[in-house]
């Protein structure tokens, strides 16, 4: 998939657009906490572009939002409306000028024949599963439409923050690897990088219940730690039927699930970080495990303050710290590519690019 020879514009071009990803969870989160994600009920991919500039356009958009339940239930002024609007509408433009930093780049790297074969045709399903993330989140915006619903239901958005981490795995794992196509040759690290990759996966999905806590609003219940109001299984836990949308929708499934694999996750994650920073490797991937340590602690220290002060806006901030956790660990578990079962060598002795 990857050109055996380094390609570092190549490689940059990725890891700028996984860098994007990040700034549109920065501004979806922000959205989300202002309650903005209902704002724009109308989707033009290619000239949304274009701002309200008429007092006519702003009563069309105004009008609409007029026609979400969230409005019905909450009514706000035009000028309230406008401050909705706008970082919604920079967040959707910002959608675009990813999409922009995608295909002009990507045509330029095919026609100058740095793509192999295989290159194009995952970097092609990577714009797809972006474009396709897009696509969801517009439907998204679009169940704001239905009566009663007030934000959007709790089964569509953990999923779209997966997906995105997805995203961003793929462009920065493709990306890192085109930079340094040969891996270190790390023996006796293979232990090593089979537990970072269950840290991944363990933090995606406790990502993922994240999502389902902040769209189930389960920050306003349950607001003691590490007891859930004196309870270690909380009241009202698997009341909803059927059995499995107790694990979806119901806030003390939901919050206790979270907070579960939050343990779990963190000890493992601190565990394989300590691991890597007794491991004889290379200085930088060692660097790499303080920080992945240093940002766990810091996520889980931040879940517990945003859950006792039921503080969103710190909510905010313990969502974007777990994405740079995600984009952490998977640099490291890149850096780890080239470990292999046996006897482990000194630092110096590891050969390869990394
Ligand atoms: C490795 C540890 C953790 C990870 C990776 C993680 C991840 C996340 C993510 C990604 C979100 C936000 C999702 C979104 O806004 O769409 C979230 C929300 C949340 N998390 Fe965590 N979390 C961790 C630990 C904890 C802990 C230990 C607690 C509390 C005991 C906690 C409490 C919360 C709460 C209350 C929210 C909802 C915030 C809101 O409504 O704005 N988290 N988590």
């Amino acid at each position: 998939m990857t050109p055996a020879r380094p390609n570092k514009l190549l490689g940059n071009w990725l890891i700028l657009l996984a860098c994007m990803i990040f700034g549109m969870v920065i501004g979806g989160g922000h959205a989300r906490t202002i309650n903005a994600g209902f704002s724009i009920q109308v989707w033009r991919p290619i000239t949304g572009f274009i701002p309200p500039m008429t007092a006519a356009d702003w009563s069309y958009l105004f009008g609409l939002y007029q026609k979400t339940a969230l409005f019905q239930s909450h009514p706000i002024s035009l000028a309230a409306y406008k401050a909705l609007f706008w970082p919604m509408f920079l967040d959707r433009c910002w959608g675009r000028l990813i999409a922009l930093t995608f295909i002009i780049p990507f045509v330029y790297f095919w026609y100058t024949g740095q793509l192999s074969r295989r290159l194009k045709l995952w970097l092609g399903a990577v714009f797809l599963a972006g474009a396709g993330q897009a696509t969801y989140g517009w439907y998204m915006v679009q169940t704001g439409m239905q009566p009663g619903v007030l934000s959007p239901p709790p089964a569509w958005a953990g999923p779209h923050l997966v997906t995105a981490m997805m995203v961003l795995f793929a462009l920065l794992w493709t990306g890192l690897s085109i930079r340094t196509p040969t891996p270190a040759h790390l023996p006796g690290a293979q232990t090593l990088r089979r537990l970072t990759s269950a840290s991944l996966a363990l933090i995606l999905l406790t990502m993922f219940y994240g999502a389902l806590v902040a769209t189930t609003n389960a920050i306003t219940v349950f607001n003691t730690f590490p007891t859930m109001d004196g309870q270690w299984i909380p009241k009202g836990f698997l009341t909803f039927q059927p059995l499995w949308w107790n694990f979806i929708a119901n806030q003390a499934t939901v919050q206790f699930c979270h907070r579960l694999l939050a343990t779990i996750t963190a000890l493992t994650v601190l565990a394989t970080a300590t691991l890597g920073l007794r491991a004889p490797l290379p200085p930088a991937l060692r660097d790499n495990f303080l920080i992945v340590a240093a940002l766990v602690a810091l996520q889980y220290l931040l879940g517990m303050t945003t859950l006792i002060l039921a503080a969103p806006e710190l909510g905010y901030v313990h969502e974007l710290n777990a994405v740079l956790l995600f984009g952490a660990t998977t640099l490291a578990r890149h850096g780890l590519r080239g470990a292999t079962a046996g006897r482990r060598l000194s630092p110096s002795l590891a050969v390869g690019a990394e």
